[in-house]
């Protein structure tokens, strides 16, 4: 007889009589066949038998009936579950099955959505991402609860497939609370403490005039001005390498890689590779996310290890020009870091300084041109305190309230990152009687903080006037002893490590904006 697997012989004789429990005993003994098909080539009658024997000793149909249906059952049930709001979750928008709120997540001005929600939700509410969770902070209460004081359990990020794949983990503002992350951020520590920050003074307060020369000169151009500016002081500080303009390679480098980035993190562009792990094995012919990454990785490892192996170079030649990343490479071995996270350690650094200043610069000059009044009053407030003789200088600050109250102000505003960047449970939690499951996302709604009315006198006006009044800026009588003044800079063991550096740059060029909003042609400018 040919080679015909035993199975195939017995389904031919019983196809005449068919019946479903055949292919049921088939579905369940699939690795049987496969093992009877290929592992015994030569099969004889008595194969025959054996099988045919052992088919009929099959459960009977009513039992197989019930068996199925209890196998379906189970399956639509666990099916069914995934998206569903798990009892003791906190409360939240209305989920359907497998998506959960998927489909109502906003994928742009997400704050906007996050604040409308946590009116109806109250300080802190769940969204179902699928079979995930993710947590919605809108109280200083519950951040300072489970953000500060039981940090140790909130300072994970939650797992980003585009980032992983982009970065492999080495991105320190992304990576897993892990070893990788406690070498990048101690060293980070160690070199923007404030008395490292302010050995660069010199270097903003440089590129601060240019931006003011910028500004006077073309001040249409003003957004591309202001990312020169946050650019550049990053770029000197770090690898003693100025953009002096935006064109520079290494600024367009930058700008280009950094655009890209964003389009692989943008949520909801690419296919829900986190939550259907499968579309992983789609080949990048046909997954252009998968290219977007891989273009990204290149371009981004391009430019931070080509700036690493500059500065490698010039120490070799013994010609040191006292950047930050001297300082890491010579205390490579004492960080305990790796080459890759050194290179990646002054990429990340670039990132986490450029784009972050440069927004708030941006939203500064804007909101000093949507309310003259402002910008009036500081330029009264720096023409009697400095007078006209001389450029103001970082030591002045403390002499001028009503400018620091503008810095407080636009925080407040318009805070450069107005849901922080999420942070993930490593335990579950609890609070005030709601469970936060481990593994969950946890989002800081620092615009439904900031914009609160119960909290805040109008908080749609730009009024640094609410920082004169009180050190928090909340209305009189609202208790702000959970509130603190650096919380734009995030919360925990994530909280920015680049506070100093970024408030010296912002300091520094703070002047340049009461110098030149008002001869910004309006049509360009909106607030929001
Ligand atoms: C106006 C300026 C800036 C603002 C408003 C800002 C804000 C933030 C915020 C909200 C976070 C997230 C914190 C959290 O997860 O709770 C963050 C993280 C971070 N920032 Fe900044 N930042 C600024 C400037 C800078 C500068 C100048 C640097 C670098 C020199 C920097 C480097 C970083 C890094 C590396 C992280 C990730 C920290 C971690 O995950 O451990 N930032 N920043």
């Amino acid at each position: 007889m040919r080679c015909v697997p035993a199975d195939f012989q017995c389904r031919k004789q019983s196809f005449s009589n068919w019946k479903p429990n055949y292919i049921l005993a088939k579905a369940f003994s699939f690795r049987l066949f496969l093992d009877s098909a290929y592992r015994y080539p030569e099969h004889d009658s008595k194969h025959d038998r054996d099988c045919c024997t052992a088919f009929h000793r099959l459960p009977t149909m009513p039992a197989l009936w019930v068996l199925i249906l209890t196998v379906l059952v189970w399956f639509t049930a666990k099916f069914l579950v995934i998206g569903k709001r798990q009892r003791g979750l906190p409360p939240g928008p209305p989920t359907v099955p497998i998506l959960g709120n998927l489909h109502v997540f906003p994928t742009e001005f997400a704050h906007f959505k996050f604040t409308e929600w946590a009116k109806i939700y109250g300080e802190i509410y769940s969204l179902k991402i699928g079979p995930g969770t993710a947590v919605v902070l809108s109280s200083m209460a519950a951040v300072k609860e489970l953000m500060e004081r039981r940090s140790g359990s909130t300072a994970d990020r939650p797992f980003n497939h585009m980032a992983d794949a982009v970065a492999g983990g080495l991105n320190m503002v992304l990576a897993p609370y892990g070893e990788d992350w406690r070498v990048l951020r101690k060293a980070a520590h160690t070199i923007l403490t404030p008395q490292a920050s302010d050995r660069h003074l010199p270097i903003q307060k440089a590129e601060a005039y240019q931006l003011l020369y910028d500004l006077l000169v073309q001040p249409e151009g003003f957004y591309t001005h202001v990312r020169r500016y946050s650019n550049a002081v990053i770029m000197s500080v770090l690898y003693g390498k100025r953009s002096p303009r935006y064109e520079t390679k290494e600024a367009t480098a930058f700008f280009e890689a950094q655009h890209l980035w964003e389009l692989a993190l943008e949520p909801g562009a690419h296919p829900p590779v986190d939550l259907l792990p499968f579309l992983n094995y789609i080949p990048e012919r046909w997954a252009p996310w998968k290219q977007l990454c891989k273009e990204t990785r290149k371009r981004q490892q391009a430019l931070y290890f080509g700036l690493l192996e500059e500065c490698e170079a010039r120490m070799a030649r013994g010609v040191e020009n006292g950047c930050f990343m001297e300082e890491v490479i010579q205390r490579q071995v004492e960080f305990g870091l790796r080459r890759d996270l050194v290179g990646y350690l002054g990429g990340v650094l670039i990132e986490g300084g450029s784009d972050t200043t440069s927004s708030f610069l941006q939203s500064l000059i804007l909101a000093l041109f949507a309310f003259p009044a402002v910008q009036e009053k500081a330029r009264e407030e720096i023409d009697r305190v400095i007078g006209d003789h001389r450029m103001p200088e970082l030591k002045d600050f403390s002499n001028l309230p009503y400018v620091r109250a503008i810095l407080q102000e636009t925080h407040r505003f318009r805070p450069v990152a107005p849901l922080a960047i999420p942070h993930a449970t490593l335990q579950d939690e609890e609070y005030k009687g709601h469970l936060i499951p481990k593994g969950s996302a946890i989002f800081v709604n620092a615009w439904g903080i900031f914009h609160d009315p119960d909290v805040f006198e109008d908080p749609a006006v730009f009024n640094p006037d609410r920082f004169m009044k009180s050190e928090h800026g909340v209305k009189p009588g609202v208790d702000d002893r959970d509130y603190r003044s650096n919380f734009a800079f995030g919360s925990g063991r994530r909280i920015c490590p680049g506070i100093h550096l970024a408030n010296n740059s912002l300091v520094g060029t703070i002047y340049a904006g009461f110098e030149n909003a008002s001869s910004f042609p309006a049509r360009r400018c909106s607030t929001r």
